[in-house]
């Protein structure tokens, strides 16, 4: 489903750097303990990912000052908590709003004064998101006199994101908003999150076990294993590390983001660049320039030591091997390669790693069997 365009620009991306969040907490119930000490970006999606129970709905309650936790907490600018200071400001006097798995939405009001009770917690002079503007983006304009037991799971959900946009929060924290929905509810609320990251300035931590949506959804990652922060940096670079448990999942890959070149409309394909090549993918017309993310599988790229003209693999890019890990058989390896800037990763056997001689160093063509156009 195509979400369209809003009407209305809710808040103009500002182009200004922004202050980081400082994020440092020590949990210990029973059984488990958590230390996160994170300087997150001040801007974009910056996703908490890893195994259930690994601490990220601990996290980021703490960050919402939903429990009181050991630690500190500085949000553009503004110390929310720092118990060394005896500072802990508490959450409804925090600039955030939350969204959780199950929207909870007041039942016996409509979906028009639901928001509206998101809206009136805030001073009119505060107000930065316009009512109109957060309907629009979401596209809930025609579910306004709706009650919520009127609206489908996916429905709930843009409600419950709009009312938190209503609040003109300085953070959003989502936490797993689609976990609940099935796979074709998920499709559909897709698009308007990404649309929330696009046009809203507006730093958003979102709480995922789901790979495919932090690929599609976050600029930064945390991973989290066990209670502790195994890593975070920027999604691309982070996604592209070997020695991380997300290159030994089955799905292990790189996300790539890039821009439309040109679209042929006789063979269906658009041509997108990045750093260091460009690739095409079966796609309907998109203006040149349009920014798109890309998603390349490990197991979907093949190695050769010279351009294959003569196959029916469409793209291939060149790239020297960088470094090599153990895959999840011991018949494979996994290699990372730079593609003129550009981090791939590769799956392949270690028999034909042995055949091509592929070490670092080592200059190759990487074919990419298939790629993923996440946007
Ligand atoms: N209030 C609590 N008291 C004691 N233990 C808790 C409490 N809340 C969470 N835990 C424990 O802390 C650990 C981390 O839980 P948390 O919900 O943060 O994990 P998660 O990564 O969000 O998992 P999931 O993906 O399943 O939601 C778990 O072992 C959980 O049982």
């Amino acid at each position: 489903m195509n979400a369209g365009r809003p009407e209305a620009q809710a808040v103009a991306r500002a182009a200004e750097p922004r202050a980081p969040i400082e994020a440092c907490f020590e949990v210990d119930y029973a059984g488990f303990r958590l230390q996160a000490d994170l300087a997150l970006p001040g801007r974009g999606v910056t996703a908490l990912f890893g195994p259930s129970g690994s601490g990220k709905t601990t996290l980021l309650r703490a960050i919402a000052g939903l429990e009181h936790h050991r630690g500190r907490l500085v949000v553009g600018g503004d110390c929310w908590q720092d118990d060394a200071r005896g500072i802990f400001v508490p959450t409804h006097k925090r600039s955030i709003g939350v969204v959780f798995q199950e929207a909870s939405l007041f039942e016996h009001l409509t979906v028009r004064a639901n928001l509206d009770f998101g809206r009136r917690r805030i001073a009119a002079a505060e107000r930065r998101v316009d009512f109109d503007a957060a309907v629009a983006l979401m596209g809930i304009g025609h579910l306004l006199e709706r009650k919520p037991a009127r609206l489908s799971g996916g429905e709930r959900q843009r409600v419950a994101v709009a009312r938190a946009l209503l609040t003109s929060p300085r953070l959003l924290l989502m936490d797993e908003p689609l976990a609940a929905l099935d796979q074709a509810r998920k499709r559909e609320i897709l698009p308007y999150l990404e649309r929330l990251h696009a046009e809203l300035d507006l730093p958003m931590l979102y709480v995922s076990h789901a790979p495919d949506e932090v690929a599609r959804l976050a600029d930064h990652l945390v991973l989290l294993d066990a209670g502790r922060v195994v890593a975070s940096g920027p999604l691309a670079e982070t996604m592209a590390r070997l020695d991380l448990p997300t290159a030994q999942a089955e799905d292990a890959g790189v996300v790539i983001d890039g821009r439309v070149l040109a679209h042929d409309p006789h063979y269906g394909l658009v041509t997108i660049a990045f750093p260091g090549g460009s690739v095409q993918v079966a796609h309907g017309a998109e203006p040149a320039g349009r920014r798109l993310r890309l998603q390349v599988r490990a197991r979907d790229v093949s190695l050769a030591l010279t351009p294959q003209t003569d196959g029916s693999i469409l793209n291939r890019v060149a790239a020297v091997v960088v470094a090599e890990a153990p895959a999840d058989t011991p018949a494979h390896v996994l290699l990372r390669l730079d593609a003129g800037g550009t981090p791939l990763l590769a799956r392949i056997t270690r028999l034909s790693r042995d055949q091509l001689q592929l070490a670092p160093g080592r200059e190759v063509w990487a074919q990419i069997k298939a790629v993923a156009l996440l946007a």
